[in-house]
C-alpha cells in the first residue's frame, strides 16, 4: 500500500502552552489533527470553567483560520469546586478534568495529595458523565521511577475506580505492559491514551551511550517488553486504546541543560512515524481506529467527517529538527529509522 486515506485523526492529549510558545508550535498539531484535549498544566494551571474558556480563545486566535478544534480540560485540585466542573461541562466550555498527582510531572505542583479530598468531585462527574483524564504515577520519593506507574494502578487508580465505579477514567500516556493488562481487565469506563514516542523508544533509547534529553519524558520509557505491550494494544484493534501523543514542548535551552525539562515534541511528524511504525508491524489497517476513531468513541464525540492523505515515498522524507518559536527553537522528535510515509492532504 502506498497511499492512505483516513479519517482526520485527533490528538487525546497534547500541550499547547501560552504566549509565543503556543503560537509557534499550535499549527503543528492543526495541521494534521482536527480536535485535540489540551493538557491545563500551564503556569498558573487553568482550573475553572472562566479559565478555560480564556484560554481557548487565545488557541483560537493563534490558529486565524483553522478549523481546529481544541477541547478543554480542567487542571484538578484539592480546592475544585465540583458545581464549576459540572457547569463548565454542561456549558461546552470543558471536555474532561485531569488529575495530576502533586509532584509528578511538569507543572504539577497544584496537584494532588490527598485522594479522598476530591471524592465530592469525582462524585459529581460521575453524575455528569465528565471523564477523569490522570497522569498515573506516584511521587513517593522511595518508590522508583520506573515502577511508578505500575503502584499508581494498585495504590490509586484501583480504590478510585472502586470506590465511583460511574466514573469515566482515561489512564493517560501509559508506558507499561501492566497498565495494558489493567485497561484489557477492566472493560467498564477504562480507555488508555498511547504516545507516539512510546511505541518507539524504549528506556536504552533513552540512556545507552550518552543521555538523550529529548528522549526524556514523563512517564519515563520503560523496558523493552513495554515497548513491546504498547505497540500490541496500538494495533489491536481494541477501541479502549487510543492516540495521545503527550507532545510536550520544551525550547531547546530547558531541554539541552542540567536539569532537563521532561516532555516529547512530536506534534509535527506523529502521523507519519505512525503510518511507519503500524507498516512495520503489519497493521496499516489498524491506524485509522487508534487515530480517529476509538478516542471520538470514547469521549462520546462524533466522528470526524474530513479525511487525511498519507503517501508512502520511495527516499526517506526529511522533517524539520527544530521548530522556531518566539519563545525559543524546540526540537522535533527523531525516531533513529528512517520514515516514509507524509502528509499530502
Ligand atoms: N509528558 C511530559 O514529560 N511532560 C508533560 C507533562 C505530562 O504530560 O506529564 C509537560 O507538560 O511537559
Ligand atoms: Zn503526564
Ligand atoms: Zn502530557
Amino acid at each position: 500500500m502506498t497511499r492512505l486515506t483516513l479519517t482526520r485523526p485527533d490528538d487525546f492529549h497534547l500541550h499547547l502552552r501560552d504566549g509565543a510558545m503556543l503560537a509557534g508550535i499550535a499549527p503543528e498539531t492543526a495541521r494534521d489533527f482536527a480536535r485535540a484535549i489540551i493538557m491545563p498544566n500551564l503556569v498558573p494551571p487553568v482550573v475553572t470553567g472562566a479559565q478555560a474558556a480564556a484560554y481557548r480563545e487565545r488557541i483560537a486566535a493563534a490558529l486565524p483560520g483553522s478549523d481546529f478544534t481544541p477541547l478543554m480540560t480542567l487542571y484538578l485540585t484539592e480546592t475544585t469546586d465540583p458545581a464549576d466542573v459540572v457547569a463548565a461541562h454542561k456549558a461546552g466550555i470543558i471536555a474532561a478534568v485531569k488529575l495530576y498527582p502533586a509532584g509528578a510531572t511538569t507543572n504539577s505542583a497544584s496537584g494532588v495529595r490527598d485522594f479522598d479530598k476530591v471524592r465530592p468531585v469525582f462524585d459529581a462527574m460521575a453524575e455528569a458523565g465528565v471523564p477523569l483524564c490522570l497522569h498515573g504515577e506516584v511521587t513517593d520519593a522511595e518508590i522508583d521511577i520506573f515502577d511508578r506507574e505500575a503502584v499508581f494502578i494498585d495504590r490509586v487508580l484501583d480504590p478510585i475506580r472502586r470506590a465511583n465505579p460511574g466514573l469515566r477514567v482515561i489512564m493517560e500516556h501509559v508506558t507499561t505492559k501492566d497498565a495494558v493488562e489493567y485497561v484489557r481487565a477492566n472493560p467498564k469506563g477504562l480507555g488508555a491514551t498511547i504516545t507516539t514516542h512510546h511505541l518507539i523508544i524504549n528506556r536504552n533509547n533513552l540512556l545507552v551511550g550518552g543521555m538523550r534529553p529529548h528522549y526524556f519524558c514523563l512517564p519515563v520509557a520503560k523496558r523493552e517488553l513495554h515497548r513491546q505491550a504498547l505497540v500490541e494494544a496500538a494495533i489491536s484493534g481494541d477501541a479502549r486504546f487510543f492516540l495521545g501523543t503527550d507532545s510536550a514542548p520544551h525550547s531547546d535551552d530547558r531541554k539541552e541543560c542540567e536539569c532537563c525539562a521532561a516532555g516529547c515534541f512530536t506534534a509535527t511528524n506523529t502521523m507519519p512515524l505512525l503510518a511507519q511504525v503500524f507498516e512495520r508491524e503489519g497493521a496499516l489497517d489498524k491506524l485509522e481506529g487508534f487515530t480517529a476513531h476509538h478516542g471520538a468513541d470514547f469521549y462520546g464525540l462524533p466522528r470526524n467527517a474530513t479525511t487525511i492523505t498519507l503517501e508512502k515515498q520511495a527516499e526517506p522524507v526529511r522533517f524539520p529538527a527544530k521548530i522556531q518559536t518566539g519563545a525559543g527553537p524546540v526540537t522535533v522528535f527523531e525516531p533513529g529509522f528512517d520514515v516514509h510515509w507524509k502528509v499530502v492532504g
